[in-house]
């Protein structure tokens, strides 16, 4: 069973139909990432799928009870603020610290903690945003653009961190991202969006795809070979998806 499942989705913002007939589902503990050219609707879309949009029509589901974790894109903070990262975590709500020190090694920075949140590197900001999203023991993580700014090892880094936390905690994990070419040896399904879904499925056979290089050129293979690593003997043949990750790629009609 699906954890979120969308079908059908509308959504228009201003003039702009941003959103046409997307559906989208992720199952547990599968990686998506969700890939598109600038404007295309994947903040929107993570936005309709956590709750913080309604669509103008279709429709979300969400599983009972299900406990998400999201990291917006943008998330505007005074520089000045004097505030450790463990303060940063307990607000707004007060949370125990043993529960804030655990997230931050789920996160990788353990040793963090006590640092002022002014002084971070944008690597470790973007990990405090990390933990922050695992305080509640997600279900399902929805990460828009998470390595925005960090530097290619420190995309690296970073996703190989979603990984061990996908298989420590066993929670799904949804990212929007620009870096096909680390984000995908990362994920189990890509998922590529422009205002609708063009095509989706296994990474690789995604970036075989026509309407995939129609938008983004045929040259992050390279790279994408560059990245890949070991997985640690998991499978990544569509195994751990469902039905839709089976490898092929489905193509949806539509204006590109
Ligand atoms: N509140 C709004 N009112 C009008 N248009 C909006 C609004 N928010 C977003 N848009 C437009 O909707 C489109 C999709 O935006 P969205 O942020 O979902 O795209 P994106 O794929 O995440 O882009 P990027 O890769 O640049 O972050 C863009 O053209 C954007 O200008």
């Amino acid at each position: 069973m699906s954890l979120i499942e969308a079908t059908g989705l509308e959504v228009t913002l201003g003039s702009h139909r941003v959103l046409s007939g997307v559906d989208f589902h992720v199952g547990p503990g599968e990686i998506v990432t969700i890939v598109g050219p600038n404007g295309s609707g994947k903040s929107t879309l993570l936005r309709v799928l956590v709750g913080a949009l309604k669509p103008d029509a279709g429709s979300v589901t969400r599983k009972p009870g299900l406990r998400i974790g999201y990291v917006p894109q943008k998330l505007q903070m005074d520089p000045t603020l004097p505030m450790t990262v463990m303060r940063f975590l307990s607000l707004p709500r007060r949370v125990a610290p043993a529960v804030r020190k655990t997230a931050l090694e789920e996160a990788g920075i353990g040793d963090l903690g006590d640092r002022p949140m002014a002084g971070l590197s944008g690597g470790q900001f973007q990990r405090v945003m990390l933990a922050r999203a695992l305080l509640d023991r997600p279900d399902v993580l929805l990460l828009d653009e998470p390595t925005q700014g960090l530097d290619q090892p420190g995309s690296a880094a970073f996703y190989r961190q979603i990984e061990h936390i996908r298989a420590h905690l066993g929670c799904a994990v949804v990212m929007v991202s620009h870096e096909l070419h680390v984000v995908m040896s990362a994920s189990d399904r890509v998922v590529c969006l422009n205002g609708h879904v063009c095509c989706q499925g296994h990474p690789e056979v995604v970036a075989q795809a026509a309407e995939y290089r129609a938008l983004f050129g045929t040259g992050t293979e390279g790279a994408l070979a560059l990245y890949r690593h070991d997985h640690g003997g998991h499978r990544h043949d569509g195994a751990c998806a469902h039905d839709h990750a089976t490898g092929a790629p489905v193509n949806q009609t539509g204006p590109h």
